[in-house]
């Protein structure tokens, strides 16, 4: 269980993260998502006991963070986003050495090491040296290590940066097998896209403040209820919006690239309905076609929206 109570970190007049409220059952894997400076990084090390928040509190299976740092260590495991890896030792060497820092019954270390190498797809690697692994490899040995003292909370400060889309792949199938393993997962990403397979729930955090969360199957139903139309044409100034605006199944209009995305949640027929307008109104439509919905800039535009932005 992890849980944040107005968990604030300011560094001088900035706050990094504000107010932030969260609360992840036990069992979940938790997507939060953020561009670059969201504020990920600063909560995550306060979670796991590396930065001390301004205010607020944050909770690890009941323990609090900064009076309770050493419980809180023993129950997490932590991945940061930027890692050193010991070079002289062999993967499985590596793995002892995380399982001894943590006082793990040295009877059960070579079982779990195996159980764990096989879960991040490295049992053939088990006696290659650390710095021989590829960057993707690296990352799904720091995950297994992660796991070595049998935690029941895993943050994961974005896993998949720097991958390429291979290793990214595989990275996604041993995130998606934590599931199994029924730990409490918070993962970082900038990339929502990455978790709609993996998490059980996401949030956006923008500008250090966590604007929404939903699960991510009520994302996924609204991906399917709302639709992205590109509009091309020549219009008079306002015009289009105009007559957008009238039409209740619009729901946010977004001008690029010298068009419009219109994200759009009536029925086929009424769509069609809507083009028909347009044509009757005399505008030239040079492209009026469906794009396929980005699921994040839908989660932020109905985000946005929500907000009043
Ligand atoms: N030690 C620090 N001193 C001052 N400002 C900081 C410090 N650490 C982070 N910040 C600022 O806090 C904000 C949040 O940074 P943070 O690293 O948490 O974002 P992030 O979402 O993890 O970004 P990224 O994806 O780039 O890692 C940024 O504006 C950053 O510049």
């Amino acid at each position: 269980m992890i849980l944040t109570q107005n968990l604030c970190k300011r560094y001088g007049r900035m706050a990094a993260v504000q107010d932030m409220n969260l609360s992840i059952a036990p069992g979940t894997v938790f997507g939060l998502v953020g561009e670059n400076g969201a504020g990920k990084t600063t909560a995550l090390s306060m979670l796991a006991t590396l930065s001390t928040p301004t205010s607020g509190r944050a909770y690890i299976q009941g323990f609090e963070v900064t009076r309770e740092p050493r419980a809180v260590r023993r129950c997490i495991g932590y991945m940061p986003d930027a890692f050193g890896v010991y070079d002289d030792l062999t993967v499985m060497e590596y793995l002892r050495f995380f399982a001894d820092c943590y006082r793990v019954d040295r009877r059960l270390v070579k079982a779990r090491a195996d159980d764990l190498l096989e879960r991040v797809r490295l049992t053939d690697k088990r006696d290659t040296y650390v710095n021989a692994l590829s960057r993707g490899m690296q990352q799904r040995l720091e995950i297994a290590r992660c796991l070595m003292h049998d935690p029941a909370v895993l943050i994961l400060d974005e896993p998949s940066s720097g991958l390429d889309p291979k290793s990214r792949l595989e990275m996604r199938t041993v995130l998606h097998g934590l599931r199994d393993m029924g730990k409490t997962v918070l993962i970082s990403t900038h990339i929502l896209n990455e978790l709609a397979e993996v998490a059980d729930e996401v949030g956006i955090l923008r500008r250090g403040e966590l604007v929404a969360v939903a699960a991510v199957q009520v994302m996924v139903q609204h991906s399917s209820a709302y639709r992205t139309i590109r509009i091309d044409g020549r219009f008079e100034p306002g015009e289009l919006e105009r007559v957008l605006a009238a039409d209740r199944h619009v729901v946010d209009v977004h001008a690029a690239d010298a068009g419009w995305n219109v994200l759009y949640a009536g029925t086929l027929a009424q769509q069609a309905d809507l083009l028909t307008t347009l044509v009757q109104h005399g505008m030239a439509i040079t492209q009026f076609s469906e794009q396929p919905t980005d699921i994040e800039q839908l989660f932020l535009r109905l985000s946005a929206i929500q907000e009043g932005m």
